[in-house]
């Protein structure tokens, strides 16, 4: 199916967002009002512009506050309009969408509103155009997709229909006032439906005019069933453009040409989840692309690698060996030193361009190259070779935070990447007691946190869970974590959600690496006696533990002893201490789950960031 961007989803001027479109690779382009007024080209010119780029202009949008109003707002409205098919005669463009009206002067007359559409249908008619009517969900008598059709389908013209806009669904059936459902939507005639707008959005408990115009988010970032929903629409026999149209705060400050690849990623995505959906029919799904190479298994972390300085590189190196490390092997050609303990590996990188904490996460997939093939599909940016830590056959992309994503070969040990390294020691027989990498925390900048999950989601196969917000030392701070289906590979997200005040302390949100145990205390204990620099928390902690939770005394004790956090929920026990802030900005954590626990002690958070600022200060 054809794929297509409103202008009003971008940031910039008209032309900024049509080259955009053009480079994400969009089939065509919804033209928003505001963005043509503003434009110093003419109709012609911007048809002659998209033409060269290989744009269509699908829609004209919007027109509003027409029908249902008495008969001289009436003659002023179908003046209106004649001068906008005018534009749009000059645009090529045939589709005009009409919202509901939030008019005080439209009245309650569903005939009167079917009639004067109608009357307007004609006119568009004659002209070769067509009006796709849309129910806004703020429109004062119309604000259900049932009530724009009941009125469409009163209205009777062959061009009028309808346009259906995900939000406005959705954000009635989550809400759970909206007696609509896919089954519904599938039994609209597939001539009828003139134009489909996709749209995802949070759950926000808020007035959905705000709702709407501020949070809306790409298919796959949010929480709204868009597979489910286009499935139905696919079912009724649409064929239209698949037209995101997503009015965001942050997406219309941003980079346009990122936002756009953003947006095409979403549509792929989604395009995949309907092709593999068995419910859609196979006519339907005859009309989609070809989905990207299905996301291989993975099988846990192979490494995980720091960017480090000079001085920075001996203390995080002093600390992996004072938590159990042993350096174990050198790179043969370039400045990187693998570290390892149990089956957790860390590369230290002196030669890398960016001196960020962590540079590179390598996840063990069934088939890397299947692995790079579908991030390629899902237009990841692929890396040259020679950027990575690794020479051997490694495919690597770049997330949109920076780090490098390796795929490596399960099991593939010294035939693969570990190739690339001089064994100078063994991994020691009796280490600290940490087995493998639990999770990686990666600090996102508050604009592409979105983007970062839907790449992480999409690209990689994980699911996005465990959202929450935590009001931390130096503002409020958004968690969401990534995890394959059995837990294997964890990436924790987190990020804050304003862009940082100028007050707080001049150092980039930290980056951290999580080693698992399966005795934490012995590990804190014998870390301590190896100079490990682990990180002081309060007494005022334990004393609030104590009366939250009654812990058993014993536990209380050895928890204060060892400055160990601890967090429980219906599932089981989290278990986990830091090291202090190494370098600029990277920690450790160890880390020992018990049960089912499978979060990430996001509410001791605030508690460890105020004992690291403690520690700097
Ligand atoms: O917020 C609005 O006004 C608006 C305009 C046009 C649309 O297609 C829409 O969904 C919302
Ligand atoms: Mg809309």
């Amino acid at each position: 199916m054809r794929r297509s961007i409103a202008t009003v989803c971008l940031s910039g001027t008209l032309e900024d967002k049509l080259d955009a479109a053009a480079a994400a690779g969009f089939d065509g382009v919804e033209i928003f009002e505001n963005d043509l007024i503003a434009s110093p080209r003419s109709p012609e010119r911007i048809r002659e512009h998209c033409a060269d780029l290989g744009l269509a202009i699908e829609l004209y949008q919007p027109f509003r506050d027409f029908e249902a109003v008495g008969p001289q707002t009436l003659a002023r409205n179908l003046r209106r309009a004649e001068r906008k098919f005018d534009v749009m005669e000059r645009l090529g463009t045939a589709t005009m969408l009409v919202c509901s009206s939030v008019s005080p002067e439209t009245v309650d007359d569903d005939d009167l509103a079917a009639e004067q559409l109608h009357t307007l249908a004609e006119r568009a008619g004659r002209r070769g155009l067509r009006i796709a009517y849309e129910a806004l969900a703020w429109g004062r008598f119309v604000d259900t997709w049932e009530h724009s059709w009941e009125i469409v389908r009163r209205g009777d013209h062959p061009a009028l229909g309808l346009c259906l806009d995900s939000f406005h669904i959705l954000s009635r059936w989550d809400s759970g006032t909206g007696g609509a459902d896919p089954a519904r939507i599938a039994a609209i005639p597939g001539e009828k439906l003139f134009f489909l707008q996709l749209a995802d959005a949070p759950h926000l408990n808020m007035d959905v005019l705000q709702w709407s115009r501020h949070h809306r988010l790409f298919p796959g970032q949010g929480a709204f069933d868009l597979t489910a929903f286009t499935a139905a629409v696919l079912d009724a026999g649409y064929r239209g453009p698949l037209s995101l149209e997503v009015f965001n705060d942050v997406f219309r400050q941003s980079a346009p040409d990122r936002a756009a690849v953003d947006a095409m990623r979403s549509l792929v995505a989604l395009e995949e989840s309907l092709a593999t959906r068995p419910a859609v029919t196979s006519r339907a799904r005859a009309a989609l692309a070809s989905p990207p190479p299905p996301a291989p298994e993975l099988a846990g972390l192979a490494f995980t690698e720091l960017a480090v300085d000079g001085e920075s590189g001996h203390q995080v190196a002093r600390a992996l060996a004072a938590l159990g490390f042993a350096h174990i092997g050198e790179h043969r050609s370039k400045p990187v030193q693998l570290w390892q303990q149990g089956q957790a590996r860390i590369l230290l990188n002196a030669g890398a361009e960016r001196a960020t904490a962590v540079s590179a996460v390598a996840v063990e997939s069934a088939d890397p190259e299947r692995s790079a093939q579908r991030a390629e599909a899902l237009l990841a940016p692929r890396l040259p070779r020679t950027t990575g830590p690794a020479e051997a056959d490694l495919s690597a992309v770049s997330a949109p935070d920076g780090t490098a994503v390796f795929f490596c070969r399960t099991g593939a040990g010294e035939q693969g990447w570990l190739g690339d390294f001089i064994l100078t020691g063994t991994v020691p027989s009796t280490p600290a007691g940490l087995t493998h990498i639990d999770h990686v925390a990666l600090a996102q900048p508050f604009d592409h946190f979105d983007e970062a999950t839907l790449f992480y989601r999409a690209v990689l196969g994980l699911d996005p869970r465990h959202d929450s917000e935590s009001a931390a030392p130096f503002g409020l701070v958004r968690n969401r974590a990534v995890t394959d289906p059995r837990g294997r590979v964890r990436i924790a997200l987190h990020g804050a959600v304003l862009r940082r005040g100028s007050w707080a302390p001049g150092v980039p949100d930290p980056q951290h690496v999580a080693l698992a145990t399966g005795d934490i205390f012995a590990c804190a204990r014998a870390m301590r006696a190896r100079g490990a620099p682990l990180l002081s928390i309060p007494d005022n902690y334990y004393d609030d533990l104590d009366a939250r939770l009654d812990l058993d005394p014993a536990l209380l004790a050895a928890l204060r002893e060892c400055h160990v956090l601890y967090d429980r929920d219906e599932h089981g026990e989290l278990f986990h201490c830091h090291t202090e802030v190494l370098g600029d900005r990277v920690f450790f954590e160890i880390v020992q789950r018990h049960g089912g626990y499978a979060g990430y002690g996001v509410p001791n958070a605030p508690v460890r960031m105020a004992a690291h600022r403690a520690a700097r200060r």
